[in-house]
């Protein structure tokens, strides 16, 4: 199995290179040269596995026999062994043919932790059998900077350094990033937005010279071990609902296109997937480039689901490249367009081919809020605001036959000024996150300002040379 970049000019990699690597060195994406295929016996065959089983078994074909299978085994059981569920994901019914996959049982309370928590423990081995260090850098508008402290704390190989926009996250969001105590985690709080966060990173691992000069690694999803862990929780739950025997449709709250991705390349892999349903909140682009054809990005809105505050969907190039039947100079054009003037238009049998496999709908805070209100009363299920996004969507887009499968990205309690706002009730920590509220902050303020940032990390990176 190699890895080839959606912009073609990348060298294709092996699994273990593709992981250090996390951006290709053409500002393209890693995916696989082909997708594995289960078939309907396969597939049938996996019913009843427990959580950790499963993925060895979905997600062996992408190492390309890089990892030792017990090597891989034993990474796969420790990194779930830290979720607090013992299904790790478990599914729980809201409605009559409805489902909440909920994700949020990890150390930091959301999906980010299923990818986080292996993605750490297979770089940690391949830096050791290597005798390599490498030098993290991440984006987070929340949730994927908690989990990846939490995942990378304390281990000796990598420093880390999570860039979040300055005053946009939730307290419990920015209190997982700034309470660690550990030598190599750096919190970094940048005076903009997420897409200029993201910018930041992905221009770091363009300035080839300083990539190389610190082994710049990456933990976003552009990072294809995110996506390939995030795909198994598709599996999990469609087998618990009949797969491959019985189609399944999935609705996820959305922002950088990773975990609806993920559901793709399940697809891809011969998992029955009626649908996938993008869900947004106001920060709608998505929605309107499936309805219209053009991605076009405008401001960003600060909104009660933040995670998915996003104009910039790092995860669409991938699905672009499909679309255009994987020719790498389609999406380069593409991206030339995002670049220069803030938008594409996507051809139309490109987009006939999204619409095919995908839809599309968009919460506003006020639909957000009264889906809290409504799922509490009716099912008694306090949501989170992205989940809740998902849901009112989903309401929109359910077919009654086909099971409908709500992706559940965060536990409420990460956001409980929004969600008591909404509901009247306070969402608690669970009491091993107790003291996250009195521990002591660090942190450190920075423009976004690429040389800045750039001089902060070469300055802090045990890998620089
Ligand atoms: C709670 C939550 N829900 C949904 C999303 C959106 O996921 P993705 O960026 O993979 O589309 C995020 C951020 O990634 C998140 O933190
Ligand atoms: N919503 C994310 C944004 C980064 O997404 P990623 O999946 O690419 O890491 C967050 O919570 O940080």
């Amino acid at each position: 199995m190699q890895y080839v970049s959606t912009r073609g000019d990348a060298p294709a990699l092996g699994f273990s290179d593709a992981v250090l690597a996390g951006l290709a060195r053409d500002g393209g994406l890693y995916v696989p040269s082909e997708w594995p295929r289960f078939s309907a016996a396969d597939i049938r065959a996996m019913r009843g596995l427990a959580y950790p089983d499963l993925a060895i078994r979905v997600l062996t074909p992408f190492l390309g026999g890089e990892i030792a299978a017990p090597v891989f085994e034993k990474l796969v059981r420790e990194a779930y062994a830290t979720f607090r569920h013992e299904a790790v994901c478990p599914l729980v019914q809201t409605g009559k043919n409805t489902f909440i996959l909920e994700l949020f049982h990890g150390p930091t309370l959301a999906f980010k932790d299923v990818a986080m928590q292996l993605l750490a423990r297979l770089m940690d081995h391949v830096l050791s059998e290597r005798g390599q260090r490498a030098t993290i850098v991440g984006a987070t508008s929340g949730d994927t900077g908690g989990a990846a402290i939490d995942a990378f704390a304390g281990r000796d190989r990598t420093d880390i350094f999570i860039l979040f926009p300055h005053g946009k996250v939730s307290p419990v969001q920015q209190r997982q990033m700034t309470t660690s105590s550990a030598a190599n985690v750096h919190a970094l709080s940048v005076e903009g937005n997420f897409d200029d966060c993201q910018g930041l990173v992905k221009d770091m691992f363009n300035d080839h010279a300083f990539r190389d000069r610190v082994s710049l690694s990456g933990v976003n999803s552009i990072n294809w071990a995110r996506i390939m862990a995030q795909l198994v929780y598709y599996f999990s739950s469609a087998l618990s609902l009949g797969a491959p025997d019985r189609p399944i449709s999935f609705t996820v709250p959305t922002g950088n296109f990773g975990d609806i991705f993920a559901g793709y390349a399940a697809k891809r892999m011969g998992l029955p997937i009626e649908r996938l349903i993008i869900a947004t909140n106001d920060n709608d682009i998505l929605a309107r480039t499936l309805a219209s054809g053009e991605y076009r990005t405008k401001g960003v809105f600060a909104t009660t689901s933040p995670s998915m505050d996003i104009q910039v969907s790092s995860n669409f190039e991938r699905l672009l490249f499909e679309a255009a039947g994987r020719d790498a100079e389609t999406v380069r054009r593409y991206m030339n367009g995002l670049k220069q003037s803030g938008a594409f238009t996507i051809e139309e049998d490109e987009l006939q081919r999204i619409r095919a496999e995908f839809d599309a709908g968009r919460a506003t805070v006020d639909e957000v809020a009264a889906t809290i209100r409504a799922t509490l009363e009716k099912s008694n299920y306090l949501l989170d605001p992205h989940t809740a996004a998902a849901v009112h969507v989903a309401a929109a887009n359910a077919s009654g036959a086909v099971p409908m499968v709500v992706l559940g990205t965060a536990h409420p309690a990460k956001f409980p000024a929004a969600v008591e706002a909404a509901s009247g009730v306070t969402p608690a920590l669970p009491a091993w996150l107790g003291g996250l509220m009195t521990a002591d902050e660090k942190y450190t303020i920075l423009p976004s300002d690429l040389k800045m940032v750039e001089d902060y990390v070469n300055r802090h990176s045990r890998a620089a040379r």
